[in-house]
């Protein structure tokens, strides 16, 4: 139960941030209109990554599309008292209106994992939804920035990518699959075992997102701390099994949402500082890259007034590290190609 003086320390929190976002120049007068779009906004993430960018002080227009549900949560997070105005779609024939004018459309449409499924399981189903969404963006918001969040990443972005392609509209600068529930994952559990205050941790994540696609780079976690090989052994294990460990704990009601909430929040907040000119926005991204010899990884992605400025390289690997990333470059080559072949069917 919340008692009166939490609420009391919320709001004062609450009020202390936003004057602080005030003097970094995000007040409503001096931020740029913008428009973000959230498909698959009546889910179990949706809903939640509703919220979060409705409490976003950079986004002016929130437009909540979903095939079914769309209206209730958009009156529901409406009711905020926020910048933002919001406004819900349901179903296809109002996609396009849910897209005009996008700056940046999240996606996280489709099924989740059960217990006992890899997420390349969901491939049959969460394909030909992407498939169908990104012809729509094509068409309505071709200059937005995708932030990709449905599984399986590996393959969903680039499906995005062939049908951006063959619309003629494809900006490698401007698709990102979102990684970043990883880094979260590696952030909290590295704080644990290191016993440092989670808030000023960095670690990257690269590779893709599934499995041992997902490589966490301990050796550059920050603050260091000395840990011992089997401590990052097992630290990398639990980051790559953390989506399997949320699924196993809800025993059949979905995959991460709350967290993914979270971490979509986290990413769509670095585009749009980026498209706003902040300097030094870095997260890492599954995007197109040269950083190995795979048309799509992720890596530390510096992001600007286009989307991405710079995708970033590895840095120096430990030993693990390095056999890590030989390790995943079949499996992570394997969905990629999986999913250009079905985008180009
Ligand atoms: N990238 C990541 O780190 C990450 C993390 C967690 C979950 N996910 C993935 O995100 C996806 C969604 O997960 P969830 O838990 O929110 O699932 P959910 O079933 O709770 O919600 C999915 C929503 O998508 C909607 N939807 C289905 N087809 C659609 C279409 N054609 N257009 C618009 N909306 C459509 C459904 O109506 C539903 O409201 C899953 O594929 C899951 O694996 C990714
Ligand atoms: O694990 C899943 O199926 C969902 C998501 O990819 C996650 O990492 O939590």
């Amino acid at each position: 139960m919340i008692k009166p003086s939490m609420l009391r320390s919320l709001q004062s929190a609450v009020s202390r941030g936003s004057s602080q976002l005030a003097r970094r120049g995000y007040s409503s007068e001096s931020t740029p209109e913008r428009k973000v779009v959230v498909l698959g906004a009546a889910g179990g993430i949706g809903q939640p990554l509703s919220l979060l960018m409705k409490l976003n002080p950079l986004v002016s227009s929130l437009s909540l599309y979903d095939i079914a549900g769309t209206p209730g949560v958009a009156a529901d997070v409406s009711h905020v008292n926020t910048r933002s105005e919001v406004a819900g779609y349901q179903g296809e024939g109002e996609l396009g209106k849910a897209l005009e004018g996008a700056d940046v459309v999240i996606i996280p449409a489709g099924v989740p994992r059960k217990p006992g499924m890899t997420r390349d399981d969901l491939f049959n189903i969460n394909a030909g939804i992407v498939k169908s969404l990104c012809t729509a963006i094509s068409k309505y918001c071709p200059k937005a920035l995708v932030n990709m969040i449905s599984n399986p990443v590996n393959s969903t972005v680039p499906i995005a990518a062939e049908v951006f392609k063959k619309a003629g509209t494809y900006d490698e600068k401007r698709l990102f699959g979102v990684t970043t529930l990883d880094v979260v994952r590696a952030k909290t559990f590295y704080a644990g075992k290191a016993n440092v205050p989670v808030a000023g941790v960095n670690v990257p994540v690269v590779g893709g997102h599934a499995g041992i696609t997902i490589l966490p780079l301990f050796s550059q976690a920050t603050p260091k701390a000395n840990l011992d090989h089997d401590v990052i052994v097992a630290l990398t294990k639990r980051t790559q099994d953390g989506g399997t460990e949320v699924v196993e704990a809800k025993a059949g009601k979905g995959s991460a949402t709350l967290s993914m909430a979270y971490a979509g929040a986290l990413f769509a907040d670095a585009c749009l500082k980026g498209l706003n000119g902040v300097p030094d926005v870095v997260e890492c991204s599954f995007v197109q890259s040269n950083v190995t010899e795979l048309p799509f990884f992720a890596s530390k992605v510096r992001l600007g007034k286009n989307g991405v400025e710079e995708v970033l390289g590895l840095g120096a690997l430990s030993d693990y590290e390095k056999q890590g990333l030989e390790n995943l470059k079949p499996e992570l080559l394997a969905s990629i190609e999986k999913g250009i072949k079905f985008a180009k069917q």
